[in-house]
């Protein structure tokens, strides 16, 4: 059980919470642009000097704001569907530094790729390897890179582990010298690299570096025969902690270290694609108390949000430490489990809470950036949450909340 900080009266970016929730209303998503620059600042100046270029996985998080954002920053972006690369775009990011992913893209999706001039897709499967040579001609080729499930296993949890026999990504190594052949005879595609994403909420540097180690060597067989290998992509999935007094699970640039330290010497450019290392701290989940209760031994927090604006407590067992930030009263703590409002036991997680918390006041889950509004539903026709922007005491929102008028507009009727 972990005790968590409390305020009477604390901000998110300079912004008192009593103010944001006044002024957007609760749940609220709130991302503080210092910190997500902070974050870009450190990837990219412990990759930089290792010439390792860095993508932001939009998955963890995207809207258009955030995309025009970005679009200032050196960071390339991953994307992996029409709505992202449509984002994207709405935010003035350029089609050119964007790359597509995706296991089973539509046919829209091809042709956007083709279309829109997206750097490069990432190849996934047989199929899709012929359904983009059937769209694309000899006269104006496109650059591809093939997805490689290298067999490399990371520790996390299996819901997010890409890597490894029993997963459903990529070409299986054994199985990659066959597509070279394939995008041989196929002079509308240009291989250009490899990719190798292994999983997310990695805690260790090994993985990353024998997951590198592999594409090397299917690298020196592709340049081998022939094919303009160029860049291997180590993917993202570098983690992050749970909360904000606990050490950072990975040493960013003992890893970037490492990963050059693999590829000196072999002319292979190499890049990396976090998204929750670069949005998950800049993230904070703001909610109000709607009741406390104690019913048998447990006392119970109910907050305004839950499972349907952060899936992660019930789908991967994560915790996101609370802050109490807008409080009536400083009473000594005690053990109470943080709870969702939607109908089924979404709890969030059995932490030491003030006594004297009441409905009305404050709580934000903090470093919830990462694959929480990404993930929001509709579920129990509940609207999900705005998205405000924080900055040096200046807030500005980027998504409004859905009303229910917004929740029915997809209806016929
Ligand atoms: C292909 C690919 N690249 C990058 C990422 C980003 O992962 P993370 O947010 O863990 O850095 C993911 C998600 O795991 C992914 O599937
Ligand atoms: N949704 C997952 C991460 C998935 C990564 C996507 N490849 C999470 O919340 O941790």
């Amino acid at each position: 059980m972990t005790t968590t900080s409390f305020a009477v009266d604390a901000a998110l970016g300079g912004v008192p919470a009593r103010e944001l929730a006044a002024t957007y209303g609760t749940p609220l998503f709130v991302i503080d642009l210092d910190v997500f620059d902070l974050e870009v600042d450190r990837v990219v100046r412990s990759c930089a000097p290792h010439g390792i270029t860095v993508g932001y996985a939009a998955k963890a998080f995207l809207c258009a704001a955030l995309a025009e954002h970005l679009a200032a920053t050196p960071l390339r972006l991953d994307v992996c569907s029409l709505g992202e690369l449509v984002t994207a775009e709405r935010g003035g990011f350029p089609a050119e530094r964007m790359y597509f992913h995706g296991c089973g893209k539509t046919a829209e999706e091809l042709q956007a790729i083709v279309d829109r001039r997206v750097a490069f897709d990432v190849i996934d499967n047989d199929e899709e390897l012929a359904r983009l040579a059937a769209i694309t001609s000899p006269a104006d080729p496109v650059d591809v890179m093939l997805r490689i499930n290298t067999g490399i296993e990371a520790h996390t949890h299996a819901f997010i582990r890409t890597g490894g026999e029993n997963t459903k990504f990529g070409f299986a190594l054994a199985a990659a010298p066959a597509a070279f052949a394939r995008i041989a005879a196929l002079p509308q595609l240009r291989l250009i690299g490899l990719h190798g994403h292994i999983g997310s909420q990695i805690a260790e540097t090994a993985p990353f570096v024998a997951n590198l180690d592999e594409l090397l060597g299917l690298a020196r067989i592709a340049r081998a025969s022939g094919h303009p290998v160029a860049e291997i992509i180590c993917g993202g999935g570098i983690g992050v902690e749970e909360g904000p007094d606990d050490p950072r699970p990975v040493d960013i640039d003992e890893l970037t270290a490492a990963l050059e330290g693999r590829a000196r010497g072999t002319g292979l450019r190499l890049a990396v694609e976090p998204g929750r290392a670069v949005i998950a701290r800049a993230g904070s989940s703001l909610y109000r108390v709607m009741a406390v209760k104690t019913q048998g031994r447990r006392r119970f927090v109910i907050v305004d949000g839950g499972m349907a604006d952060n899936p992660r407590p019930l789908l991967y067992g994560a915790r996101h430490l609370p802050e109490v930030v807008a409080a009536r009263a400083a009473g000594p703590d005690e053990p109470a489990t943080l709870a969702g409002r939607s109908c089924e036991n979404d709890e969030m997680g059995d932490y030491v809470l003030p006594r004297d918390l009441a409905a009305g006041d404050l709580i934000a889950l903090r470093i919830t950036g990462a694959y929480t509004y990404s993930m929001a539903s509709n579920y129990n026709r509940f609207g999900r949450p705005a998205v405000v922007f924080v900055r040096d005491g200046h807030h500005r929102r980027v998504i409004r909340a859905e009303t229910a008028d917004d929740v029915m507009r997809l209806d016929v009727v």
